[in-house]
């Protein structure tokens, strides 16, 4: 008997230009473009294993060892059956092939860091979902095209198809949606210096989902109109042009522009919305003090729908900022960058006053990591499912 599995992982990525509100919530179609940075899967992924097999009584998702159930009509429930679609067209043109696409699957999921807790699992989780099913129905579909399905899981899951940097371009198509999809900017390669220090707040579930939280935007928020005709347009093409010539500081001052007008737009929300916290205002209160000491900002924050700070700064800065954070944020576990351990410091001319120290646990703990690959392909000895098709880790 053969065996139909594949496993794979993908990555995070953390949006410059946010996407924030949908023209049309079965799609998934935005009001705006967006633009991220793909983290690496060496620090954070989620990997999954997908298999089909006729044995199987229905379709099945256990996402970190629990059972996730496949709503009808829901969004888990869509991109399975695109990609199923997918693979009945793949064996009408391929009569050679296996005939799998009827086939139940049983898929299964490890995200290694806090799901839902405003640290991007959902856009890691459903690229890895789509790749995983790409990879198992060996699809000739380019990663542009499966991003159109990725993006039926979570919106922002369209942009971890790729490494790099990655734009959503939102497209006009309202009937299909197919002009909606990733595309690759610059490659991990084209700025490799670019690294990320993610300070986790709170790594709890957290209150307004994403989901949530954007449609009561586009209903009540005027300031979301300005923002979607007026800013993110230009701002894309000024990110796209910072990245190409390597700008760090136009792309830090676009991204902490626009990550401020992403939390006006949550607060311009009726009633309101508060994702960031007496801590992430702190963090900004110092980056910007930072970056008051050099001629061009050296670190750029940005905060998604919940506390945690990310801030992206360039390799010969990231030590320094590290020990800024720890002077004000103490941290319980030592702090290892580049092999050494990281100490509490100011820079030299740093106002001390723009920030109080906190106690230790305010940050929970500090992520560094840097700019990543699109999905990868794991060995079978990776998988997660055992002979049986059944959770290794259940077994
Ligand atoms: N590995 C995975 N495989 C499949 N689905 C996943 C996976 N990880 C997360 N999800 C889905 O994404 C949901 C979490 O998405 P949610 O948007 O609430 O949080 P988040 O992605 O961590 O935060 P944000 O998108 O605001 O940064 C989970 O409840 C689950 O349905
Ligand atoms: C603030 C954001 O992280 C919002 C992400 O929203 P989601 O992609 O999680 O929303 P849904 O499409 O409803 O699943 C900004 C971004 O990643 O661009």
């Amino acid at each position: 008997m053969s065996v139909y599995q594949a496993t794979t992982s993908a990555p995070v990525n953390i949006a410059c230009i946010k996407y924030w509100g949908k023209r049309n919530e079965s799609l998934i179609l935005p009001t705006n473009s967006s633009l991220s940075v793909t983290l690496s899967q060496d620090n954070l992924r989620s990997t999954t294993t997908a298999r089909a097999d006729p044995s199987f009584a229905a379709d099945c998702l256990w996402l970190n060892g629990k059972v996730d159930p496949i709503k009808a009509g829901g969004r888990l429930h869509t991109c399975i059956s695109e990609m199923k679609r997918l693979r009945a067209a793949f064996e009408a043109a391929n009569p050679d092939q296996p005939k799998i696409a009827t086939f139940n699957v049983h898929i299964c999921s490890f995200n290694n860091f806090p799901t839902a807790a405003g640290l991007a699992s959902s856009a890691s989780g459903f690229a890895a979902l789509v790749y995983a099913l790409a990879k198992l129905y060996a699809l000739p579909q380019t990663p542009e095209e499966l991003s159109l399905i990725a993006r039926r899981g979570s919106g922002s899951a369209c942009r971890s198809l790729f490494g790099g940097f990655v734009a959503w371009d939102m497209g006009s198509d309202d009937t299909t949606g197919l002009d909606s999809k990733a595309r690759q900017v610059a490659p991990e390669s084209h700025w490799p210096e670019m690294e990320a220090l993610i300070c986790v707040v709170n790594d709890a579930k957290k209150g307004t989902s994403s989901t949530s939280g954007m449609q009561r935007t586009v209903v009540t928020s005027a300031l979301l109109q300005h923002r979607i005709g007026s800013v993110v347009p230009s701002r894309m093409a000024d990110i796209e042009s910072a990245i190409a010539d390597k700008r760090f500081g136009d792309f830090a001052e676009i991204t902490m522009r626009d990550s401020n007008q992403f939390h006006a737009v949550a607060l311009d929300t009726y009633p309101p919305i508060f994702y960031m916290n007496d801590v992430s205002r702190a963090i900004i209160a110092i980056i910007t003090e930072y970056n008051r000491l050099s001629e061009q900002p050296k670190a750029a924050y940005t905060y998604d729908a919940g506390p945690n700070a990310v801030i992206y700064a360039l390799t010969p800065n990231v030590r320094e900022i590290a020990q800024l954070v720890l002077y004000y944020f103490p941290q319980a576990e030592k702090v290892v960058i580049g092999g050494q351990e990281v100490h509490a410091a100011l820079p030299e001319g740093f106002n001390e006053a723009v920030a109080k120290q906190w106690e230790v646990g305010s940050v929970k703990g500090l992520i560094h990591t840097r700019v990543g690959d699109g999905p990868r392909v794991l060995s079978h000895s990776e998988a997660l499912l055992n002979a049986q098709g059944l959770p290794k880790t259940l077994a």
